[in-house]
């Protein structure tokens, strides 16, 4: 099913997820509907907490096709790169907002795969970049918090107006 994605600057958006306790039913089902929600936004990532589900569970999919879905439940970086890299990001909860980011260049990571299986892989490029913008929402942590407070305040006051004009 698809699921409401929380809008900056909704506070659930700063809540910090907690472990999976159980790798069950319950969470398959909510990584079905969270790749169902990025594949419909459209978006290559989301994390629970976009969701309104403070637990760490994150799909990313970044492929051309949208037919490589990743799964990663309790993810940790285990290594990053010295080198960072400076990516235009967007977020599904920031609509219409773009701005660069530094983040590290290349990362490993662990997770738990939707069998509660633990596996590794390193990412680079568009996919260092995912993970990272990924696992900041699970820590309560929005892209823009990365930039100037002026820059900020002026994206509160556009998300305003969008919501006005909406409403
Ligand atoms: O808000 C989110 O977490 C999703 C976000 C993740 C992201 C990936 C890479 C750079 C920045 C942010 C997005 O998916 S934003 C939409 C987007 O980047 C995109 C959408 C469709 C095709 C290609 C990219
Ligand atoms: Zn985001």
């Amino acid at each position: 099913a698809l699921l409401p994605i929380l809008h900056f600057p909704d506070p659930r958006l700063h809540k910090v997820a907690k472990p999976v306790e159980q790798v069950d039913d319950r969470i398959r089902q909510l990584v079905k509907d969270m790749a169902e929600t990025m594949y419909d936004a459209p978006g290559v990532g989301l994390a629970a907490t976009q969701v309104d589900v403070h637990e760490r569970v994150v799909v990313i999919d970044i492929s051309e096709e949208g037919n490589e879905l990743r799964v990663l439940i309790n993810p940790e970086i285990i290594w990053k790169s010295d080198d960072t890299q400076v990516y235009e990001e967007g977020c599904l909860s920031v609509p219409g907002i773009y701005d660069k980011v530094e983040r590290a260049a290349q990362v490993k990571v662990k997770a738990l795969n939707e069998k509660g299986e633990e596996y590794t892989f390193d990412a680079d490029g568009l996919l260092a970049v995912c993970v990272q913008h990924e696992l900041d929402h699970l820590m309560g942590k929005v892209f823009v918090e990365h930039l100037s407070s002026l820059k900020q305040n002026r994206i509160k006051t556009k998300i305003r107006k969008q919501a006005k004009e909406k409403a």
